[in-house]
């Protein structure tokens, strides 16, 4: 049996819960089914709660509190057991050995137990955390995608999101390019780039003008880099740009979490990515077909 997921990633504020919601939003009112993971250890506010929450394993404070780190390293912990260092003058981390929470990549059977029932009419939501080094510097997201993929089977796209803020500076537009490209090949799974908030740019700029953005030629966008950057730079320049063109990733899909239509077309590209409508396709066959007309012979 084939299970269908998405995980959806990208830096922290672009937009990726209010993405999730927006989804689950749209996917009830055409009534298909979806189930909502959260994998974020420090989230608190949810518009849908969610049917699976890391935080039953662990939250941000405890690894923390227990741990003796700070939120980011916290944030990791709670992925995967990593040793605190003592640092002279700083209270000693916890050293018990059995901690009151469990690290999700130790604890991957709370993980199936919980998506045991899940079948290919659903819909899996995998809500990140806003911290780009899970998926972009260390293997856990993709160790976890791995996993998923593997053991339980699933098709898998990641949704990547970028704001549309931060892309419209072109120096930060490659930069957001190289995080959301390693992301890709670190997950090695199908890969949607998202420009999230284009609510936000799209009174400043003419469609004409955000198609520059969302579908760029790497090679215009290289000489406006160029005019704002030391020349001792333009030989890095070039190797980014061709970098970016060689893999083809500089295109983006475009979202307004408040509009369904938008939402709906992201949707689409997902269902496509994970072959969600060659499953459900033959399923809708059966169904007997009222408006069907037999053909008229002469
Ligand atoms: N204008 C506008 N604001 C949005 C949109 N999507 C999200 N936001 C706002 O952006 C802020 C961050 O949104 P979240 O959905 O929490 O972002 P996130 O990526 O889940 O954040 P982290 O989990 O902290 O990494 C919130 O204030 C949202 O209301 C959008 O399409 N348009
Ligand atoms: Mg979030």
């Amino acid at each position: 049996m084939s299970r269908f997921g998405v995980l959806v990633v990208g830096p922290a504020g672009c937009g990726k819960s209010t993405f999730c919601a927006a989804l689950i939003s749209h996917i009830a009112n055409t009534k298909r089914s979806c189930l909502y993971v959260n994998l974020d250890p420090a989230a608190t506010d949810f518009e849908y709660e969610p049917a699976v929450d890391i935080k039953d394993l662990i939250t941000l404070e405890d690894a923390m509190e227990e741990m003796g780190l700070g939120p980011n390293g916290g944030l990791m912990a709670c992925f995967e057991f990593v040793q605190a260092t003592p640092r002279p003058g700083l209270p000693v981390a916890s050293t018990d050995s059995s901690p009151p929470f469990r690290f999700l990549m130790e604890n991957l059977d709370w993980l199936d137990h919980s998506l045991d029932d899940v079948g290919e009419d659903t819909l899996v939501i995998f809500d990140c955390p806003g911290q780009i080094e899970l998926y972009t510097h260390v293997p856990i997201l993709p160790n976890l995608a791995k996993h998923l993929t593997g053991h339980l089977q699933f098709s898998l796209a990641a949704s990547y999101l970028l704001e549309s803020t931060f892309v419209i500076d072109k120096s930060k537009f490659f930069a957001g390019t190289l995080s959301a490209m390693s992301a890709m090949i670190m997950l090695e799974i199908p890969h949607i780039n998202i420009m999230s908030k284009m609510d936000l740019v799209k009174g400043q700029f003419s469609k004409r003008e955000l198609k520059r953005f969302l579908d760029p030629d790497p090679g215009i966008i290289l000489s406006d880099v160029h005019k704002e950057t030391n020349p001792k730079f333009h030989k890095l320049n070039e190797c980014v740009v061709g970098l970016i063109d060689d893999f083809s990733m500089v295109q983006f899909l475009q979202l307004e979490s408040q509009n369904e239509d938008s939402v709906q077309g992201i949707l689409s590209y997902i269902d496509d990515c994970v072959g969600w409508s060659e499953v459900q396709e033959p399923q809708i066959k059966d169904e007997p077909d009222m408006d069907y007309e037999e053909p008229i012979e002469d």
